[in-house]
């Protein structure tokens, strides 16, 4: 059950290139309009590409050379969007069973597959239940059950979580775990914790192109990308590798140690934890860290932490920090961080 897509969509400014694995869920991250609906409309048929081709498991879903386009029903794919989409007439039973139906098995073992990935989901109290008697997440919850039940080939998720009070996506981030464990399957999200907990392997989009495809841990934990970068809540700063350090366009520099091979002149990137920065009014004379100078643009409380913003990086401080240097946004600091803090990988 693999995916291969590559395509493009001139209107959208859409060139992309995706493979999905036997039995793995791909993460597929990026800003907004960076075209990640696109993408899984071209693999779900709702969206013509101009050029290009995709085939699941060796059978073409459509190749533009070729002139070949397969029916989206006929492709073997569920689509499961951010809305549930149920058909409003039906039971959450019926609607779950409409799948199996369509696909030519009788009414009663429609109902029992129905029921039993209504189980699967945990929905099974809400069966006579019309869409209009659910909430958010118990309706979510049964487009899962309606989407497997349809047996795909590749389910693709459009930020399942999306349209979820915070207090009811936990359950249902638990339950998309259970169901994709060795399936295939590409899921949107915005959320760093749905990419490490759903997704072996994470794909970041940005305008229209591939930026990152890796191990999701990996990506998140060593960005190469500015939103890979943002969304894992790490500092990233982009330079050339020169007399082993990270220099800046701007001629900033930062010092930190390689993780890979390093050839001088290399295009690479410094990430370091906003955790690792310490706010200094005055530069520390004499230390073997990197200390640069700020301006702070904003300051947004993460948990116990002020996170306080420039244009460089983040660092996260206690409040009595933000109080005793007096930090506000226009106010100059030094950003101070060891070089033991920063990972330098080549972009
Ligand atoms: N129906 C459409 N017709 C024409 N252009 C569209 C349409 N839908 C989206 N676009 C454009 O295509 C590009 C990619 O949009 P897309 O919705 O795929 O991005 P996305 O990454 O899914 O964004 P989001 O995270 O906001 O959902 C954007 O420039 C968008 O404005």
């Amino acid at each position: 059950m693999s995916l291969e897509l590559a395509a493009t969509v001139a209107e959208r400014d859409l060139d992309v290139s995706l493979s999905v694995g036997d039995g793995e869920v791909v993460a597929l991250l990026g800003p907004n309009g960076s075209g990640k609906s696109t993408a899984l409309g071209l693999v779900a048929g709702l969206v013509h590409a101009d050029t290009g081709a995709a085939t699941l498991d060796g059978r073409t879903l459509f190749d533009t050379a070729r002139r070949t386009w397969t029916e989206p029903h006929r492709r073997g794919v569920a689509l499961l969007a951010q809305e549930p989409l149920l058909f409003p007439h039906l039971s959450a039973l019926d609607n779950v069973a409409f799948g199996p139906r369509s696909q030519g098995r009788s009414r009663a073992e429609s109902r029992d597959a129905a029921r039993s990935w209504l189980r699967r989901v945990d929905a099974e109290a809400y069966a006579a239940r019309r869409p209009a008697q659910l909430s958010g997440g118990q309706a979510q919850r049964i487009a899962v059950a309606r989407a497997l039940a349809a047996d795909p080939r590749l389910l693709l998720l459009d930020e399942p979580m999306a349209a979820l009070d915070v207090d009811v996506a936990p359950a249902l981030r638990q339950v998309l775990r259970d169901v994709l464990a060795g399936r295939s399957a590409v899921v949107v999200t915005h959320d760093v914790l749905d990419a490490l907990l759903l997704a072996d392997r994470a794909v970041v989009l940005e305008a229209g192109r591939v930026v990152e495809d890796g191990p999701t841990a990996q990506v998140l934990s060593r960005p190469r990308s500015a939103f890979a970068a943002r969304i894992a809540g790490l500092n990233m700063v982009r330079g050339r590798w020169q007399g082993h350090t990270v220099v800046r366009e701007d001629g900033t520099r930062v010092e930190g140690h390689p993780h890979e091979p390093l050839a001088e002149g290399d295009a690479v990137v410094a990430v370091f934890r906003p955790s690792a920065v310490a706010i200094f009014r005055t530069p520390p004379e004499g230390s073997p860290r990197n200390v640069v100078e700020v301006t702070v643009t904003e300051l947004e409380p993460i948990g116990d932490q002020v996170r306080v913003r420039a244009a460089l990086a983040s660092a996260d401080v206690t409040p009595a920090a933000v109080a005793e240097l007096d930090l506000a946004p226009g106010v100059r600091a030094h950003f101070v961080v060891k070089a033991s803090e920063v990972s330098v990988y080549r972009q």
